[in-house]
């Protein structure tokens, strides 16, 4: 369903249209911006607050500077739907993260507006400067490249690369620092501080006073007045530099901090630094949720994506259920790493900015001195868990799949080299769904069983995460200890039960059967189990086994397998390549078996978003999927 957009707004297909406004009619353009992006996301879905927080940002962005030529570059990219909306996609915007439907973040594919795909944090600054310099290479001096990145998102190392080596270039670089004292959960560290520092002293309040009245003379002047700027620069530089400013000392010439939601200052600010050469900085102060009561004055965690909500009431739509329901597999962990803790003292928690989404905020709150938010740090995250695990701690060390990624030296140089004892949790491994595949846990089956001294397992349950975790807890030699599992529910509503220890390395027999074996990892499991059903109906009765463990493989029921079935499917919520299907696939070559094999799992292109059930169908894995696969090699002469 089209939601109607307000008259100043549905005239708007391009930012060309919004030139063509007058300075006042873009504060009304800001409402009815903002109007269209709650109208929306209420009735499907998506982020919300970060774009509702950078409406007359976004609004000034493409009024003063000559987009898609110079090059806009949104951080992480989730709050981009204003930017979305006012470049060609409004009519499509009741499609955002559906499936077949528009990205939730920039994406290059989708628009020329979308310079640069994201989804991960703390890129926009590197990309940004790599674009500016290729502009400089290729002649293109007149051509602005501005990067906007959040408090949070400032937090990353990779931030912070990129402003070392952008200090020292010559290129025209805007970073704009949209400052609103929020990460998903609140923002951390000593960054944060200091930013709340610069923005209530007041020292910087005078400073910046200044700056404006200088620069609110210059722009007196007229649209070029190159010979002021120079001078005026030099003023505002030795006014700066008088100060102890982190992003002046990096060379970065640092203006601000200014309100974020005068729409009208905004455009004569950036209008004025348009005109000032090099790379700088704009601090602007925001507040995440604006204009939307309940985000703005609410719990603004749970306003960074709420979910489906009344917008009238600001009541977020909860699906109701008459029976008990399963867990949320990170609250399963959230409860679990607690009641771990409280028996054994030297387990720490470690997030890299995912408090809530990992549910590590539990036992944040339960045992503060033992729980630690990182920032968007996961290198450092990982690195820090190595750290404790050298002093005999016990860090429990979780990270979403896909931003492990980031982490990989640090697992590889950090942990397994040195045989350190970090447990690595895994979340949302498998499709995440509607972020997509800038999301999606594809690849850590294949990215860590080729890493000696590293253990991979998959529960199928609550109750087997559990077991994995307590396991983990459990003195061992040495080597890191991974534990992966998918977004979202699992399966057993009575959940906690005492836990016990799952020999490392062994499997279980969920079905015996004939013809063919089933084997899988993880959770995905639970989808055999449904296709077992269908499967009885034709009269097929499939064995299947739960792994457990990609590695160290449960060798003894393999060989089981291998000497009594010639059919094997192999199924997991991972990439196909180099993942638990090609371990299983090894060992048979290894041991001289011949069977066929049909691995299931995500194939070799990148899987799109949609819902984790719509992109499982996609690639042959729901439970119909599996089910022909199965039905195809009962048919299927197999002659090995
Ligand atoms: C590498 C990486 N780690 C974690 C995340 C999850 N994440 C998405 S948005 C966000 C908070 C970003 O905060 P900020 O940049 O200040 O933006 P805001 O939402 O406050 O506008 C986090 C932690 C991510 N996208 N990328
Ligand atoms: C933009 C981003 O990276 C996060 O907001 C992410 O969308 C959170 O995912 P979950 O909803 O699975 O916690
Ligand atoms: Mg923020």
């Amino acid at each position: 369903m089209l939601i109607e957009p307000g008259k100043l707004l549905a005239e708007i297909n391009s930012p060309a249209d919004l030139k063509k406004l007058s300075p006042e009619q873009l504060v009304t353009l800001s409402t009815e911006l903002r109007d269209f992006i709650i109208d929306n996301v209420s009735v499907y879905g998506g982020h919300f607050g970060a774009s509702l927080g950078v409406v007359e940002l976004t609004v000034a962005l493409h009024y003063v500077f000559n987009t898609p030529y110079d090059q806009l570059v949104w951080d992480v990219g989730h709050q981009a739907y204003g930017h979305k909306i006012l470049t060609g996609r409004r009519d499509v915007f009741h499609t955002n993260r559906l499936y077949n439907g528009i990205s939730g973040f920039p994406k290059r594919k989708e628009s020329e507006y979308d310079t640069f795909g994201v989804g991960h944090s703390s890129t926009s600054i590197s990309a940004a400067l790599g674009m500016a310099e290729a502009s400089h290479f290729l002649g293109m001096d007149d051509k602005q490249h501005i990067a906007v990145i959040g408090d949070g998102a400032m937090t990353g190392g990779l931030a912070f690369e990129a402003m070392n080596h952008a200090g020292v270039s010559n290129t025209n670089l805007l970073i704009i620092l949209n400052d609103n004292c929020m990460s998903i959960d609140p923002n951390v560290g000593a960054l944060k501080d200091y930013l709340t520092d610069i923005t209530t002293s007041h020292t910087y309040n005078k400073v910046r006073d200044e700056i404006w009245n200088v620069l609110g003379k210059f722009s007196k002047f007229g649209p070029n007045p190159r010979e002021i700027v120079g001078k005026i620069e030099n003023s505002i530089k030795s006014l700066l530099l008088s100060q102890s400013n982190l992003f002046e000392s990096l060379n970065l010439r640092y203006f601000g901090p200014v309100d974020g939601h005068d729409v009208s200052h905004m455009v004569h600010v950036l209008k004025d630094l348009k005109d000032i050469k090099g790379p700088k900085i704009l601090h602007i102060v925001t507040t995440k949720g604006k204009g939307y009561a309940p985000a703005e004055n609410g719990d603004k965690t749970t306003w960074h994506a709420p979910g489906k909500f009344d917008k009238v009431t600001g009541e977020i739509h909860k699906k109701v259920h008459e029976t008990p329901q399963p867990p949320k597999y990170q609250d399963v962990f959230g409860h679990t790493i607690v009641e771990l803790a409280e028996k054994n003292d030297k387990i720490m928690g470690i997030t890299p900015a995912m408090p809530s989404g990992s549910s590590m905020n539990i036992m944040m709150n339960a045992m503060p001195e033992r729980a630690f938010d990182v920032g968007i740090a996961e290198q450092h995250a990982v690195t820090f868990s190595a750290g404790l695990a050298t002093q005999g701690l016990i860090p429990f060390c979780n990270i979403y799949s896909t931003f492990m990624q980031r982490s990989y030296d640090q697992v590889i140089h950090d942990v397994c080299i040195q045989d350190l004892p970090v447990n690595f949790c895994l979340d949302r491994a498998g499709f995440a769904g509607a972020d997509g595949p800038t999301h999606h846990g594809a690849y850590d089956i294949a990215y860590m069983r080729c890493i000696p001294n590293m253990i991979v397992s998959s529960p199928m349950n609550e109750e087997e995460l559990r077991n994995l975790m307590f396991t983990a807890q459990l003195p061992r030699e040495g080597g890191a200890f991974t534990i992966r599992y998918p977004r979202g529910q699992g399966v057993m509503s009575d959940w906690r039960k005492p836990m016990q220890a799952i020999e490392i390395g062994t499997g279980r027999t969920v079905r015996e059967g004939s013809e063919v074996a089933i084997l899988t990892i993880g959770h995905i499991g639970n989808y055999v189990v449904e296709a077992c059903e269908y499967l009885q109906e034709d009269g097929l009765d499939p064995a299947h086994y739960d792994m457990r463990f990609v590695k160290p493989l449960d060798e003894a029921l393999l060989h089981k397998v291998f000497k009594k079935f010639r059919k094997i499917v192999t199924v997991e919520d991972g990439c196909i390549m180099g993942g638990f299907g090609s371990a299983v696939a090894e060992f048979m070559v290894d041991h001289g078996y011949q069977a066929r094999i049909e691995r299931l799992g995500i194939p070799d292109r990148i899987v799109e978003h949609g819902e984790q059930r719509e992109l499982h169908a996609e690639c042959n894995f729901d439970p119909e999927g599996i089910a022909n696969a199965v039905r195809k090699l009962a048919e299927s002469n197999v002659t090995v």
